[in-house]
């Protein structure tokens, strides 16, 4: 028998909207049931990636099993910490796809916000236990009461079923782990069953190859025990499992009563162990488990190593980095310009620069990223009349007297690049957002090509909205008119729309003479000048007649840095 009756586990999420404090209470979970010491060195212990410290914010859902005693009974708890971002929420519906309840954290003074919305919608469309906790209640403008009203409003939750905390100082913090055991139900399953898990995480490890994070949802697993991968079927020997409390811990087996932990099983290849995969024992199959709907992207950039010889190099940095963020979309792609790369595609922007310093901090790649963009279907015949479509009102609701709750619909395009800044920094930082995606509809765009001396360079091809084409146009112009060098023949820099020309940039003739400097005439120096001439066009690359450098198709592709 495991140590742990199956009525005695827990599996838990923590949702909230950002910054509302779900690291700081798992710190206080962890540091009150023992898995980590009380110290000040051990702030956000979850938040365990580079990003996550530097920025402040989770993005990785963590594991960890906690032991609590409560009325002589001992509890196993497994804790899953989520991000709180909305690029981030299909990690937050993988993760409570392995719970069976959820603590959703609400700022006392900041009250209910857009990922509030959205994660509770997540965690009852999964009909979960869902426990309201008030967290910073020592703050000065704290105002638990007004929070339980609009729990009550905007949830139909009972005021009553409200707890106030601060996770910061651990007051009351001890009622959150009581209503864990009172109020989340047990997971399901025997230990008596078939074995069957669900790969719900995975990473990649250098030395032990794949880490697999599952739940197991029947039977029980030990080591040395054949097992299948249901997605490619194929089989592999259990070489290591255990918990994570959050640091793994290796233990004989794995029960079949709703824990969660880790498992290594030899698997090499990152495309091994898909998350959503189920997990079964060779001798007796089990029907495999719906999986996850694969999330999909919004935001598509390309990405290219900075010289190809990095390629392969960057290629496994790649591959494996995917495989801990499966929401990424991966496609080879290639450009004149900078040579093989991939399309990447992304659930947000900030997801997009998370990946990308991801990729530079833990795999030391360093790469050229070009600037979004948002996926279109383009109907090719234009004899039809479509219209543009910007904000459309969807519904307001009233929260309370001074929040409201708008819904709009956006094109994707106008919300993905600064949309969530402007709105922060015109509501002075109070209005939140949230966005999913609504579909295809039709707008006003069109195809925008770049020309040098009449010629057009595929890679700066961009589509627009027909407003937004002059001035999109032109600022591209300009750009591109600061790096392309003077050269013998005057160079146009046109930005056209089919056959017309709606922007334009002149780069002036200009020789420049190498042998100016070699009066004497000492055939050997103007020699050695002239071959230095010809190494330097080498970085160009030549479109048309026009000697590009590599760094101005970066300049104008890439994304601002903010
Ligand atoms: N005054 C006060 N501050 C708190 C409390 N709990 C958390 N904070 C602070 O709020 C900020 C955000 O806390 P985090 O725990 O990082 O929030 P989070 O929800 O995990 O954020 P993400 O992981 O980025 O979604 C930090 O500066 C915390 O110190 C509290 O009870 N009182």
């Amino acid at each position: 028998m495991s140590k742990f009756p199956v009525d005695k586990i827990r599996n838990f999420c923590i949702i909230a909207h950002i910054d509302h404090g779900k690291s700081t209470l798992a710190d206080r979970l962890l540091e009150m049931t023992g898995a980590i010491a009380k110290t000040e060195k051990n702030k956000q212990v979850l938040d365990k990636l580079q990003v996550e410290r530097e920025r402040g914010i989770t993005v990785k859902a963590q594991t960890a099993s906690l032991f609590y005693s409560h009325d002589g009974q001992d509890y196993l708890l497994n804790l899953i910490d989520t991000p709180g971002h909305v690029d981030f929420s299909y990690e937050v519906s993988r993760s409570l796809s392995a719970c069976q309840g959820v603590l959703l954290i609400i700022d006392a003074n900041q009250g209910i916000q857009a990922q509030t919305v959205a994660n509770f919608y997540l965690a009852f469309e999964a009909q979960l236990a869902i426990i309201p906790v008030i967290n910073k209640i020592d703050l000065k403008n704290a105002n638990p009461e007004r929070v339980e009203s609009q729990i009550e409003k905007v949830f139909d939750i009972p005021r009553e079923e409200c707890i106030r905390i601060s996770a910061k100082l651990g007051t009351n913090v001890e009622a959150v782990l009581q209503a864990v055991v009172e109020r989340i139900p047990h997971p399901g399953g025997s230990v008596d069953d078939p074995f069957k898990a669900l790969v719900f995480d995975s990473n990649f490890d250098h030395y032990r190859g794949v880490v697999a994070n599952i739940a197991v949802i029947g039977g029980r697993v030990k080591k040395g025990d054949k097992i299948v991968s249901a997605h490619l079927s194929k089989t592999y020997e259990v070489n290591e499992l255990g918990l994570l409390r959050p640091e793994e811990h290796a233990t004989q087996k794995l029960y079949a009563d709703g824990q969660v932990g880790y498992i290594i099983a030899g698997m090499k290849d990152v495309k091994e162990a898909q998350i959503g995969d189920t997990l079964y024992c060779l001798e007796r199959p089990v029907q495999a488990l719906p999986g996850f709907k694969p999330a999909k992207a919004m935001v598509f950039a390309g990405m290219y190593p900075m010289d190809q010889s990095e390629y392969p190099a960057l290629r496994s940095a790649i591959e494996r980095l995917t495989l801990n963020d499966s929401s990424v979309t991966v496609q080879r792609d290639s450009s004149l310009a900078l040579g093989a790369g991939w399309r990447l595609g992304f659930l947000g922007l900030l997801h997009m620069e998370v990946f990308n310093q991801r990729l530079e901090q833990e795999y030391n790649a360093s790469v050229i990223v070009t600037s979004p963009t948002v996926p279109y279907k383009a109907i090719l015949s234009s004899a039809k009349l479509i219209k543009s479509r910007r904000g459309v009102q969807k519904s307001v609701v009233y929260i309370d007297e001074q929040r409201v709750m708008l819904k709009y619909l956006f094109p994707l395009n106008e919300i993905v690049v600064d949309f969530y800044d402007l709105l922060k920094s015109m509501s002075s930082g109070y209005a939140s957002f949230d966005y999913e995606n609504a579909d295809y509809q039709a707008a006003d765009l069109i195809k925008m090509d770049i020309l040098l001396n009449g010629r057009p360079v595929e890679e700066l091809t961009t589509i627009v909205h027909r407003e937004r084409a002059y001035s999109m146009g032109k600022a591209m112009c300009e750009r591109l008119k600061e790096s392309i060098p003077r050269q013998m023949f005057e160079i146009a820099i046109q930005a056209a729309i089919g056959s017309k020309v709606i922007a334009r940039e002149t780069v002036k003739a200009f020789r420049k003479n190498v042998l100016a400097k070699c009066y004497g005439g000492d055939i050997t120096r103007k020699m050695k000048l002239l071959k230095r001439q010809a190494e330097g066009k080498k970085k160009m690359r030549r479109i048309g007649n026009v000697d590009v450098p590599k760094d101005a198709f970066i300049s104008v592709l890439k994304r601002k840095e903010k």
